[in-house]
């Protein structure tokens, strides 16, 4: 059965909570008193829906239904998760859990967004602290997966441990946090990096523009894929953390940091860096400007996921999940008798994408690449067999381009095995959306030794195999445009 969501507060965080939820089939009842919450959500989801499906290999379960409540109890009735992203007051989240309580499942998980509340101040004065525990997002919430999670000694450790769970089921990263404290973990560093940055502006040192260059050109790159101490471990050379602390614990007494002091937030300096920030990025609209950073996020992901690394390889485990969960056929045993062999089922990612705005004709390639590596597997050609020592090398392609196709969008392909004997496989791939032929792919591989790299027969089982879909395939219609060669009519 669909499970149901409930956002308490639509804005930038509540409204990515919601993306992340319906991508992931969740239904999405969402209580906000703002009259724009319903547009301002649906264009949060645009962006989701462009950009999160790519990064991964799978699709995503079909998408959930999203409805807007005028009655906080409407909204929550029913609901497996309720996520509350109110303004950061204090006073207002408590109120607002009262109002949730008096409705919901005693079961429920019932988690606040608040970046600095501890979970203990939000438990005072509800009606079962709990149920209450913070489950603080990074924006943008569809595609960030760090959640800390932070419950306290009240906390029922049955609904924490079963929050952890469902984010897992959505690709996040739950943190769990196991001593409350303010602004969590993350937190605390994102407060000292912009306690920072305000004194270098208000003291005139640098400019918005030239901090943030002195983040994306250097450690903020870095930081995305090792973090702090990792990345000061190797700062450390051959001697790693020992001589990295020997070479710069001193400078904790210098005056390198002004973290104890807090500019005051005159309205001098706020102007000035609202000025700056003007003249550094006003010419790119909020809405721009988060498809500029989703692309960004996107690529950098993605290339992590080729290192299975970090964040990459959490969106790696997640691609065996899906590609489960959407029942794609790794095995010559699982296929259905009388049809051709479905090899690639997924949306296309943001940086297959190129300056005319449509899938890139070079990806074309690689999505019938990797269709070729599933039928290899699916035939038995698997990651064991080539550790052994046998594989397939293409020899020849020809692709026809047919339509275009965007971001975001689910591509699948049929493999139509036109021979299979010997050291030959002859593959036509064709590609759709939805009923729509994008491309045919032909492919000729030949089957080889790793170790000579030269032609050689593949195993018996694997010849077994693709002669078993081969022998069916051609009880079938022969694919229209198999055997064609570039040329004018
Ligand atoms: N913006 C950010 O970068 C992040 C914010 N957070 C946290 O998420 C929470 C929400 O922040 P934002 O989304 O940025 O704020 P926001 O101002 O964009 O959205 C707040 C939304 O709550 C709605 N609202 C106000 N009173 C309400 C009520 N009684 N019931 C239901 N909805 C109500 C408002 O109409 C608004 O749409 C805060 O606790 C914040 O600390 C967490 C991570 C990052
Ligand atoms: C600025 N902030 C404290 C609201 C930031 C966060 O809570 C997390 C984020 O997404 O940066």
């Amino acid at each position: 059965m669909t499970q149901v969501a409930a956002i308490i507060g639509g804005g930038v965080i509540g409204g990515g909570w919601a993306a992340r939820f319906l991508l992931n089939g969740w239904d999405v009842r969402v209580f906000d008193p703002d009259p724009e919450a319903e547009r301002k959500i649906g264009e949060v989801l645009a962006n989701a829906r462009r950009s999160l499906p790519g990064l991964y290999e799978a699709p995503l379960p079909a998408e959930g239904r999203l409805s807007f409540h005028s009655e906080i109890s409407e909204a929550v009735t029913g609901a497996a998760w309720i996520q509350e992203s109110v303004p950061e007051q204090l006073a207002m989240k408590q109120k607002v859990y009262r109002a949730i309580q008096a409705h919901c499942d005693p079961a429920a998980v019932l988690g606040s967004s608040t970046s600095g509340f501890k979970p203990s101040e939000l438990q005072e004065a509800a009606l079962r602290p709990a149920q209450i525990m913070v489950c603080h997002p990074f924006n943008p919430v569809y595609l960030l997966p760090l959640i800390e999670v932070v419950p306290t000694e009240q906390s029922d450790i049955a609904i924490v441990a079963r929050a952890e769970d469902m984010l897992r089921q959505m690709g996040m990263y739950p943190l769990r946090v196991r001593k409350e404290i303010d602004a969590h973990i993350a937190d605390r560093f994102l407060e000292a990096v912009w306690r920072e940055a305000l004194w270098l502006i208000k003291d005139g040192i640098a400019t918005t523009e030239e901090i943030d260059n002195a983040i994306r050109y250097g450690f903020g790159i870095r930081w995305a894929q090792m973090g702090l101490f990792e990345t000061y471990r190797v700062a450390g050379g051959e001697a790693g953390m020992r001589h990295f602390m020997a070479q710069f614990g001193p400078a904790l007494k210098w005056p390198w940091t002004k973290l104890m002091d807090v500019p005051e937030f005159t309205d001098d300096l706020v102007d000035m860096i609202s000025d700056q920030s003007d003249a550094q990025s006003g010419m790119h609209s909020i809405r721009e400007l988060e498809r500029i950073r989703d692309n960004n996020l996107v690529g950098m992901m993605r290339a992590l996921k080729a290192q299975d690394w970090g964040a990459g390889a959490l969106l790696k485990g997640q691609d065996q999940h899906l590609s489960a969960q959407a029942g794609m056929v790794r095995h010559v045993a699982d296929l259905q008798a009388g049809g051709l062999t479905e090899t690639l089922r997924r949306a296309v990612p943001l940086d297959w994408t190129d300056y005319n705005g449509h899938m890139n004709e070079a990806r074309y390639l690689q999505a019938f690449g990797d269709a070729t590596d599933r039928f290899m597997e699916i035939v038995g050609c698997d990651a064991a067999y080539i550790a052994s020592g046998g594989s397939y090398f293409t020899a020849e392609t020809h692709i026809r381009h047919i339509d275009e196709v965007h971001a975001g969008k689910v591509i699948r392909v049929e493999t139509y095995c036109a021979e299979g004997v010997g050291k030959k496989m002859h593959l036509f791939h064709k590609m759709f959306e939805g009923d729509r032929l994008l491309a045919t792919g032909e492919h000729m591989l030949i089957h080889v030794s790793l170790e000579t790299r030269k032609a050689s027969a593949p195993s018996a089982q694997v010849a077994q195999n693709l002669e078993r879909i081969a022998t069916a395939h051609r009880a079938l219609a022969r694919p229209e445009g198999l055997g064609r060669s570039v040329g004018r009519k």
